[in-house]
């Protein structure tokens, strides 16, 4: 007896699309084949639609406790949902205070399993301040630590200089555990900020000269080497440029442990469209030029970038609201997007189905020892979404699920829609005139501990 039965959908495999029926029982798929008997308690008719493995978004910012009116877990993850995902790791902040111990860990912990919609995992943060506490954040179920070489933003959580970087490293890698690093240079980002400030730069091309590529590729490049020196286990959040991609994947050739992330918004958007659209767009890095946009399709197209993460990170209207662009919150709004950017200008470029669901589903829960997530196969979680790959439509602020209706694919053509997204077999999104109601309650999400890493994963 199936709990329900998924009839005839088009499944994205890793070797190619297939249409099967899927048994589901006790929240896992158990049997796949082109025709299944049954019984079972419910029946779904998936003819017609592709069956996407749930994405795992390994980069978002929901921002609770303590700053949940900038967005929170049930808006953060209700948007996720409603756009294909099923699994996020939520970073260390900008929830407040910031998770950098024990205690800051497990008040997210509970707060996201009251709120969360999505299952989800919790990243640590590495700061110069809590170095001695990075053991008891991986007792305590942290998927990785997550520092930021440039300023983050926010005082309380402050950028490790490079020892603090490399001390850093080496207890990561002897905790098991990924370092993951907004990399972009300290010092050429503060130095040139400073002194474009001081000829009165306030605009968002000034905000562009700020942090140019080698404020990136020369950070990436530093991070490379420390991992490569202590062995740890990196992973490179939202590379925006070519040169650094390039130096990471030369990198990775040569037995570097490191995993290539890039956002949505380096694959859609140029600075020029920064300058037309303003602080909806602003983020750090800085969007590039066309060029390098399609520097990165390449490098997606050629398999050296691994993941895609969204990297959302809004905040309230005010923050966005300023004259003065230095002083904008950057951050973009962009969870519930991912899958549609990749069906619609991925797929434009020639990315296959299965290419698709590796770089948002299955490389992220493999990396981060999501054990059970990330493909439709027997043995794995039914965290599953039924997508109308012919379905064109307009993206408005009517079906955004997060907290603030802001987002710079508004107004944008997407092919390829969620009809459904099914958590553990079951239902928590329906597309619809009413989705907004359909989210279960309470919510059905549950925290994930990563799994150590499978030993060729471990480097010697
Ligand atoms: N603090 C925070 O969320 N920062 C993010 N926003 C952004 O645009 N880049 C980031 O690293
Ligand atoms: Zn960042
Ligand atoms: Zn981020």
């Amino acid at each position: 007896m199936y709990d329900l039965l998924i009839r005839g959908g088009s499944l994205v495999r890793e070797d190619g699309i297939e249409t099967a029926d899927l048994g589901i029982a006790e929240g896992r798929i158990v049997d796949l084949a082109p025709e299944l008997d049954g019984p079972a308690r419910e029946e779904l008719d998936a003819r017609g639609l592709h069956v996407f493995p749930g994405a795992v978004d390994i980069h978002v910012h929901f921002n609770e406790p303590g700053r949940t009116e900038w967005e929170g877990l049930s808006t953060g993850s209700r948007a996720l949902i409603a756009g294909g995902g099923t699994t996020f790791a939520d970073m260390p902040l900008n929830s407040t205070p910031p998770v950098l111990d024990r205690a800051t860990f497990e008040a997210k912990r509970q707060a996201a399993e009251r709120g969360s919609h999505a299952d989800f995992a919790l990243w640590g943060g590495l700061t110069p301040r809590n170095m001695d506490r990075l053991p008891e954040l991986a007792g305590a179920g942290a998927v990785g630590f997550k520092a930021f070489m440039s300023h983050s933003g926010l005082e309380e959580f402050e950028s490790p200089d490079d020892y603090t970087l490399y001390e850093g490293m080496r207890l990561a890698r002897e905790l098991g555990l990924i370092v993951a690093l907004h990399a972009e240079s300290n010092s050429i980002t503060q130095g040139l900020s400073a002194r474009i400030r001081s000829e009165g730069g306030r605009s968002v091309r000034d905000y562009l000269r700020s942090r140019p590529a080698i404020a990136e590729v020369e950070a990436v490049s530093r991070a490379l080497l420390l991992a490569e020196e202590t062995g740890a286990r990196l992973h490179l959040v939202h590379l925006s440029t070519g040169r650094a991609v390039t130096l990471a994947a030369e990198a990775k050739a040569r037995g570097v442990d490191v995993s290539l992330e890039t956002c949505p918004h380096y694959l859609c958007f140029t600075g020029e469209d920064m300058e037309r659209l303003g602080a909806v767009l602003k983020c750090a890095p800085p969007l590039r030029d066309a060029g390098e946009v399609e520097a990165l399709w390449t490098a997606i197209r050629e398999g050296r970038i691994d993941t895609i993460g969204s990297d959302h990170s809004p905040s309230t209207l005010d923050l966005k609201e300023r004259a003065d662009f230095f002083e904008v919150w950057g951050g973009i709004g962009g969870v519930q997007s991912t899958l549609g950017v990749l069906l619609t200008e991925g797929r434009a470029r020639g990315l296959t189905l299965p290419h698709i669901a590796r770089l948002l589903a299955r490389t992220p829960a493999e990396r981060f020892g999501l054990t059970g997530k990330g493909r439709v196969e027997p043995g794995f979680d039914a965290d599953l979404v039924l997508v109308d790959l012919d379905a064109e439509w307009v993206h408005t602020a009517e079906d955004l699920h997060t907290r603030w209706k802001y987002s710079p694919y508004l107004g944008r053509t997407f092919r390829g829609r969620v009809r459904r997204t099914l958590l553990r077999g079951q239902t928590v999104y329906a597309d619809g005139p009413h989705s907004g109601g359909t989210f279960p309650t309470p919510p059905q999400g549950r925290f994930l501990r990563p799994a150590a890493p499978t030993p060729q994963e471990v480097t010697p």
